[in-house]
């Protein structure tokens, strides 16, 4: 583990205490005086939120100072280089982005990537640990596809890969790791039905309800059926054409699909060629919302080793 990796592990560990902190409070967004209401959870935050502010500065730094001793001429082509490269002398004549800007964007990646990924990985081992016969089906996908070795998985093998799309799909629709979308009405909005949403107000999409609504998706909503998305990869046939939003959608949706569906498929791929997965019996299912769709109980999981 190197410098970055450890003041990264501290940045998890801090946005982790915000999330469930804003999470207690986040009912009552937009609400008036919620604010006086809760000064002591308004301070910790704004407390908390500074100390991540500072980590993200010694990371950045850290990283200056690095680049700066070769040259400029890095060989990191990580994110952050990326970002620094177009962050820098505020006074250019160019638009870049300042300290303050490359700090958000990355509290966004390290809130946005995180946690969403690993979510939705989980309550897959969780579904394909329930349907046997699914965890079957990728397995030998995944052993067809050439990605059953030992060895790195490569772009091409991952594009093979076509029942494990669907299985995410179908995860995400019924366990959405960001269970809503939120918008706020920049003006009057008049609805074809003659409702009015005045300017300024907070709307939420609830997209766990959305994704299970026998009206969009047919009597089986509730039920794992990764086949509707071999019928119809986009929508997963679903009736409304914004009826399947874990991604979000419009101008903000998620930048980070597609690396998710990446590294999705070379963690679940790699699990799947090592192990054959059952649920334990201790297991208590007990999805929640906190701010991510988690499941509250944990996932027990039986592993057993493959030997090939
Ligand atoms: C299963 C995994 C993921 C899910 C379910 C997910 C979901 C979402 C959702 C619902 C939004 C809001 C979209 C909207 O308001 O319309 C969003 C935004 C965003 N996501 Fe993801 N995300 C995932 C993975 C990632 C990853 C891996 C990254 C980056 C490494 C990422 C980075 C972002 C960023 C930067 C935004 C803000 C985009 C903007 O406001 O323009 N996400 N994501």
């Amino acid at each position: 583990m190197d410098d970055d990796d450890e003041a990264g592990a501290r940045v998890f560990h801090k946005l982790q205490a915000m999330q469930a902190m804003l999470f207690q409070s986040n009912r009552l967004v937009g609400v008036p005086l919620a604010r006086l209401l809760h000064v002591c959870k308004t301070y910790e935050a704004w407390k908390l939120g500074r100390e991540i502010d500072a980590l993200l500065m010694e990371i950045i730094d850290a990283r200056r100072r690095r680049q700066g001793r070769s040259g400029g001429s890095s060989n990191n082509k990580d994110l952050l280089s990326l970002l620094l490269a177009g962050s820098g002398s505020e006074s250019s004549e160019e638009r870049r982005l300042t300290t303050r800007e490359v700090v958000d964007e990355c509290k966004t990646f390290f809130f946005g990537g995180h946690e969403t990924t690993a979510l939705a990985l989980s309550w897959t081992l969780l579904m394909l640990a329930a349907h046997p016969e699914w965890q079957e089906a990728l397995r030998e996908e995944v052993l067809a596809a050439g990605a059953g070795g030992e060895g790195p998985l490569d772009a091409a093998s991952l594009g093979r890969l076509t029942k494990m799309g669907w299985v995410m799909s179908e995860v995400l629709r019924l366990y959405p790791p960001s269970p809503n979308v939120q918008r706020q009405a920049l003006e009057d909005i008049s609805s074809s039905s003659g409702a009015v949403v005045p300017r300024g107000t907070n709307m939420w999409v609830d997209v766990v309800a959305m994704h299970r609504d026998p009206a969009l998706w047919g009597e089986d909503a509730h039920e794992f059926r990764p086949e509707r998305f071999a019928r119809d990869p986009v929508q997963g046939g679903c009736r409304q054409r914004m009826g399947f939003l874990p991604f979000g959608f419009g101008g903000r949706i998620c930048v980070g699909r597609n690396l998710t569906g990446m590294e999705y498929r070379v963690v679940l791929a790699m699990l799947l060629r090592r192990f054959r997965l059952e649920v334990a019996p201790e297991y208590r299912h007990a999805p929640r919302v906190m701010l991510s769709l988690r499941p509250a109980a944990g996932i027990q999981l039986r592993l057993t080793p493959i030997i090939h």
